[in-house]
């Protein structure tokens, strides 16, 4: 044999050998795919066996205990909801998690964001007595939180690495003499793991049986799983070893049973009661509309939902996907009227605290952000969250839009896609763990047209379905799509790939769009760009292409392959088929709007918010108790402390009862327009009866042929 040959054959098996090793790596990772669906599916076979509590399961013991039942400190916990918290009942699961903390049970709570965990814990610590121990992840959240318990007279502090000496002076010595009123301290992870200071005054405070309760907040960051990762919360199971009899609860919206299981076992808890809520939130309309290849219609349509629907100042956010567009889409939506500004990772900390106060403060409309803009988000009243791009999985979609709504009242939640988008993010997160599978997962969501949007996301969190009522674009316009078989076109656009691979080149997503309309001109007459690109993703994510990456010194290029199903569908053992829908959402019905008097209580609460400048509109009244107010018009303080009860009523009373009047007395002299908006409240209530109200379509004209 020449040498050469030999050589060549080297190089070849060299191919080969990598190759393989690729398909090795994918099957290792479809396994790990495979092993916790399986896990899922047994949690799910589990909950549906057990009808009786299917909320509740017991990581350790298969004792049925009853949550729900009358217990000594009811009427005591009834009375600190509504009169310190002015909650008028409880949500789901609220009462039974509160009930397992009483009785000193580890818990770990699974709920969905603005579920209304911090209730949970926030109202045993008032009733257990002595200190509560919080655990939070980010300065800005425990700046809210304590600022709120603040409001609400609850003495809760915070040790971080901001706090001031005094401060700090104070907790150390409330917690080590037990003299001064400390009900709830907030730290940081870093606290826990770092200062040996904090640890051993901790100590002092459980030694005299003062730690009454230890919540960790965000209890994801544990785990490596989990999107949101933070070291310092690995560390945290030195909590339950040093105060074993302290109860611990654990709460995250993230569901996974992986992140669960990992959670339970990093913060030494397998006993604990869980209790998992559903991932649904049915207040939140979902859509995926096309986004155009020219970045200025993207936000004229981004402005003028904006204009159209929220006009009157409701908060939004929009996520994009670099830095540098932030700045630039802020800067075009301020252009069209709207008031935007940026928040990304690059920018100073107490610029970006600045921007983040002035939105919280309903002084700014829309915050343009990357992902940097997340977990700290604690405002409830959130309208609407579009995506400019795409999100890197269906986990970090349900996230960030879900920051959308956690008051409960109707909100929207946009995904801009285009296929082009894809190898933008794919570069990104093709080196994570099931960085690519997830990305995958998150394009099938928006590239189908009939599967309802809700569904995408029970299937993910391994959750039995829920009817969507109408609450996502594919549910509202179910009829109007059909599938289409582009085998051929799929054929051609695989040959190309595989001449190409065949000459030792590569080729991206783009190139092959354009190779091809050159080299079928039949074809470039009848397909766009677009088209071209949306089925190249198709078959991405179906596996007949696959995406390959490449570093060059300032960027990583993502190139198109042939990909494990390739041939199948070349020998015409596969077939290809593609969603369209010939219609589509023009543009979308506000949702909630204020009527008169809830605009002037919202003036209200942004004035006091305003004069006191330590408290949050939402925290002087929530949108929801603006609602009934409007609908109720209380006119007495006692009628009022039936709605938002005793504190509240104490601080603000007067102020409200006097803008209810004056309304009352407006409003005599105005002839009713029957055409007129009912209240906030009258609207939801409605909406809640029928859900479909919300769509945001309530007439054929609101659509477009395409
Ligand atoms: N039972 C209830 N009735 C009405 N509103 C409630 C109730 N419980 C909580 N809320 C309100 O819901 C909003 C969200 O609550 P909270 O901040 O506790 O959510 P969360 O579950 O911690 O969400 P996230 O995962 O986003 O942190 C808050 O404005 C809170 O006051
Ligand atoms: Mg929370």
């Amino acid at each position: 044999m020449e040498s050469e040959a030999i050589q060549e054959e080297l190089q070849n098996l060299d191919v080969e050998l990598k190759d393989v090793q690729g398909q090795i790596s994918a099957l290792i990772d479809h396994q790990d795919r495979l092993y916790e669906r399986k896990s899922e599916l047994k949690t799910l076979l589990k909950a549906l066996a057990a009808p009786e509590s299917p909320v509740a399961s017991s990581g350790g013991s298969t004792a049925i205990e009853n949550w729900s039942e009358a217990f000594e400190w009811d009427s005591r916990a009834d009375d600190v909801r509504f009169n310190i918290f002015g909650i008028s009942k409880y949500r789901a699961n609220q009462k039974e998690i509160i009930n397992a903390i009483m009785l000193g049970r580890d818990v770990l709570v699974i709920m969905a964001a603005g579920g209304g965990k911090s209730l949970c814990y926030q109202l045993p610590a008032i009733l257990r007595g002595g200190t509560t121990l919080v655990v939070s992840p980010l300065l800005s959240l425990i700046q809210d939180q304590v600022m709120g318990l603040a409001a609400l007279g609850i003495s809760a502090y915070m040790l971080t690495s901001t706090s001031g000496k005094e401060n700090e002076k104070f907790v150390y010595k409330a917690l080590e003499k037990g003299e001064d009123d400390l009900k709830i301290l907030y730290v940081t992870p870093e606290k826990v793991s770092k200062s040996k200071r904090f640890m051993s005054k901790l100590e002092k405070c459980h030694n005299a049986g003062r730690l009454s309760l230890i919540s960790i907040d965000e209890a994801h960051c544990c785990s490596q799983w989990g999107h949101d990762f933070r070291p310092d919360y690995k560390n945290l199971s030195i909590l339950k070893t040093q105060f074993p009899k302290v109860p611990m609860v654990a709460l995250t919206a993230t569901a996974t049973q992986k992140i669960q299981n990992d959670l339970i076992e990093m913060l030494h808890i397998p006993k604990c009661v869980k209790f998992v809520s559903s991932v649904n939130r049915p207040n939140l309309f979902y859509s995926v509309r096309e986004k155009s290849a020219v970045g200025k219609v993207v936000v004229d349509e981004i402005a003028e939902f904006i204009r159209e629907s929220y006009s009157k100042n409701e908060s939004g956010i929009v996520y994009c996907f670099s830095r540098k567009e932030c700045e630039q889409i802020a800067g075009d939506l301020r252009e069209r009227g709207i008031s935007a500004d940026y928040y990304h990772a690059d920018m100073d900390v107490n610029m970006r605290e600045k921007v983040h106060m002035r939105w919280s403060k309903n002084k700014l409309q829309v915050i343009v952000g990357t992902v940097a803009f997340g977990m700290g988000i604690n405002k409830p009243d959130v309208r609407f969250v579009i995506h400019h791009s795409l999100s890197k999985s269906m986990e970090t979609y349900y996230q960030e839009s879900g920051r959308a709504g956690r008051d409960g009242l109707p909100s929207e939640c946009i995904l801009f896609f285009r296929s082009a988008d894809v190898p933008r993010q794919s570069s990104m997160v093709f080196y994570e763990y099931s960085g690519l599978k997830n990305l995958y997962d998150i394009v099938k969501y928006c590239q189908s047209k009939s599967k309802c949007r809700r569904s995408a996301f029970f299937r993910h969190f391994g959750e039995p379905s829920q009817d969507c009522d109408g609450m996502c674009d594919n549910c509202a316009l179910s009829s109007e799509f059909k599938e289409v078989d582009v085998s051929d076109l799929a054929k051609l656009v695989v040959s190309m790939v595989q001449e190409t691979q065949a000459k030792d080149q590569r080729v991206t997503m783009l190139q092959l769009g354009d190779k091809l309309r050159n080299k079928h001109k039949d074809l470039s007459a009848e397909l766009k760009r677009d088209e071209i690109e949306h089925l190249v993703v198709k078959l991405i994510v179906d596996s007949v292409l696959k995406e390959e990456f490449q570093h060059t010194p300032y960027s990583t290029n993502a190139y198109v392959t042939m990909g494990p199903l390739a041939n199948q569908l070349l020998q015409g053992r596969k077939t290809i088929k593609m969603e369209t829908s010939s219609k589509q959402i023009k543009k979308s019905k506000r949702s909630i709007s204020f009527s008169g008097l809830e605009l002037k209580l919202d003036e209200l609460r942004k004035e006091i918010s305003a004069a006191d400048g330590n408290i949050l509109p939402h925290t002087v009244l929530s949108t929801q108790q603006i609602g009934s107010i409007s609908s109720q018009k209380p006119d007495s303080l006692q009628e009022l402390e039936k709605i938002i009860g005793k504190l509240k009523t104490e601080k603000y009373g007067d102020r409200i009862l006097e803008e209810v009047m004056r309304h009352d007395a407006v409003s005599e002299h105005i002839v009713e327009d029957p055409k007129k908006e009912g209240t906030c409240e009258s609207r939801s209530r409605k909406r809640a009866k029928t859900q479909k109200d919300v769509v945001l379509v309530d007439s054929s004209d609101e659509y477009e042929e395409a």
